[in-house]
């Protein structure tokens, strides 16, 4: 049979969710195509091995374009290629951005979008191990928990940004996001819980539920305004599986606007370029937004993370889900002002007890740690076009890092505070010297040191987005039975990690799909 009432494009954070929560009621049917393969890997797994999986097959391995504001460089973006998506290669952060970004997409005119209409969907997901409060909830597919790992040298960042004057923050996703602490994480018992475990697995059983792995979504098929189903390349053969009621493309910032222009839907010029019949004029990909981020690399004397992979480590992990592995490399940070005065933050840092370097591919050969700045709410937006008609080519990617007055002045301004933390105590108690920090702190060199290092925090969104895209039930405007429920869809980056937004609106556009049946 390859015909079914929803066809989802995409096994990702949003695409597991939606499969789970769309085959809840058994007489639905729903097929859920995936390019990449099973998570069955233990790298997958292990916390600290996430950095083993760039470049490998679980990676799409994408890169942008010159950016104009970094000198032209062009930036390594890695993407989940597997059951679970990037929840299966990510950092394990659980980040829900602050009020400000939800209240102000409402204000925007997503209806539906404010802060109090989205707090039940992030509850809904929710299993966190520290109980249940006003802003947090137990019973939800996704455990949510505290770090196990409390490296030493992530309490020495925490203890330095203390004595620099920021207030400690023991909950980000709760009352206030300014301050410092230990992130939580979307760990199970010390081990990664991507949407994947937390959603897919569980119901992988369920006989109205079809995962097509190994299958790459080539193009939707519209017959008459009406989106029918998605042309799936198996391997060896070119095939249509149809949708009866809705096809939904769950198939990340990059990936899911260049499968609408695919099918016609995007920028007229751009289609026309490329020899597509342009079905649907939209600004598909435009409004590309993502968290620049540079980070200050020292060395130290202290064990990091880089002896880690040890037996006996790994026996701790196994038997008791403890131990350095459990780390996630971003365990400690924080959310500051760059600037006095702003009602929220617009910078966040990470901190990772191990060398993070040319953009996380750089070599590891002395204990060292990292930390820095990213520009958390940026002004800049950039865009994803397409480089070729053909469906196998990887889209075209610029993200326009820091080419607005107020980005780099942001980084700047976090590059300052980054400085601040690492001049304290803790931290130079700690510190036996440079590996690689900016020499002078002049603006203009902490600018070009932000350019020269920086990297993607891989939160890219916003190319689909509600208003300009889709309405705010998340249908593709103009296109009956056509959604698009991923990162894409968010009018603007929200100020934190991108993987729990996406599954709380993912929940959330279960309720519209089922409503709307
Ligand atoms: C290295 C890294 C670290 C990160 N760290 C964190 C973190 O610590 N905390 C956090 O909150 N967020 C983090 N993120 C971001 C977060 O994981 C993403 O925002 C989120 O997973 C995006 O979800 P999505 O559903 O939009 O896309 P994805 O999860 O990327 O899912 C898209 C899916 O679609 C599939 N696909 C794409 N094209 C096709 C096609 N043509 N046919 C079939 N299938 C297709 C892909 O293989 C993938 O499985 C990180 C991301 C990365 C890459």
């Amino acid at each position: 049979m390859n015909s079914y009432d929803y066809v989802v494009v995409g096994a990702g954070s949003a695409g597991c969710v939606l499969a789970a929560r769309l085959t809840e009621d058994p007489d639905v049917r729903v097929a859920l195509i995936e390019a990449g393969g099973p998570d069955t890997a233990q790298e997958i797994h292990i916390p600290a091995a996430f950095p083993q999986l760039f470049k490998t097959e679980f990676d799409w391995d994408l890169d942008s374009g010159p950016e104009p504001g970094i000198g032209d460089r062009r930036t390594y973006l890695p993407r989940g290629k597997v059951l679970g998506g990037s929840s299966s290669i990510n950092a394990m952060i659980y980040m829900r951005g602050n009020r400000a970004d939800y209240d102000g997409w409402a204000a925007a005119g997503a209806t539906g979008w404010s802060y109090p209409e989205v707090l039940p969907y992030f509850r809904r997901s929710e299993d966190n191990e520290r109980g249940e409060d006003t802003f947090h909830s137990v019973g939800g597919p996704l455990t949510v928990s505290d770090s196990r790992s409390q490296h030493p040298l992530a309490t020495a960042f925490v203890q330095a940004a203390e004595q620099a004057g920021y207030k400690r923050n023991e909950d980000f996703n709760g009352d206030t996001q300014f301050g410092v602490g230990r992130f939580q994480l979307t760990q199970r018992g010390g081990m990664r819980c991507s949407t994947a475990v937390a959603y897919l697995h569980p119901v992988l059983e369920r006989r109205n539920l079809t995962v097509l792995g190994a299958a790459r979504a080539h193009r939707v098929v519209i017959e008459g305004g009406r989106a029918t189903g998605v042309e799936v390349n198996r391997g060896s053969t070119v095939e249509v599986i149809r949708a009866d009621r809705e096809v939904i493309l769950s198939a990340g910032t990059y990936e899911s606007p260049k499968l609408l222009m695919l099918s016609g839907i995007g920028p007229a010029a751009t289609l026309s370029a490329f020899g597509i019949d342009v079905l649907r004029d939209l600004p598909v990909g435009q409004g590309l937004q993502d968290h620049y981020m540079a980070l200050l690399n020292f060395r130290t004397g202290v064990e990091s993370l880089m002896s880690a992979a040890s037996p006996e480590n790994a026996q701790l992990l196994e038997s008791a889900g403890r131990g350095p592995l459990t780390c996630n490399i971003g365990e400690a940070g924080g959310f500051f002002g760059s600037r006095d005065g702003l009602d929220a933050p617009d910078v966040q840092f990470h901190m990772a007890p191990v060398l993070f370097h040319e953009e996380g591919l750089g070599p590891v050969t002395e204990h060292g740690f990292a930390f820095g700045p990213c520009v958390l709410a940026p002004t800049s937006r950039g865009q994803v076009t397409l480089r070729s008609p053909r469906p196998d080519a990887a889209p075209r990617i610029v993200h326009n890092y820091l080419t607005t007055a107020e980005d780099r002045d942001c980084i700047v301004g976090g590059m300052r505070i980054a400085l601040r933390i690492a001049a304290q105590d803790a931290l130079t108690e700690v510190i036996t010297g440079p590996f690689d920090v900016p020499d002078t702190h002049s603006d203009a060199e902490l600018l070009a040191f932000a350019q020269r290092v920086g990297q993607t925090l891989y939160h890219p969104t916003s190319t689909c987005a509600i208003g300009a895209v889709v309405d705010p039930e998340l249908r593709v405007l103009d296109v009956a039975g056509l959604r698009v429920v991923d990162a894409s869809v968010f009018p603007t980056v929200p100020r934190g990690n991108t993987n729990a937004p996406v599954i709380m609106a993912a929940e959330k556009a279960a309720d519209l799909i089922r409503r709307a049946a």
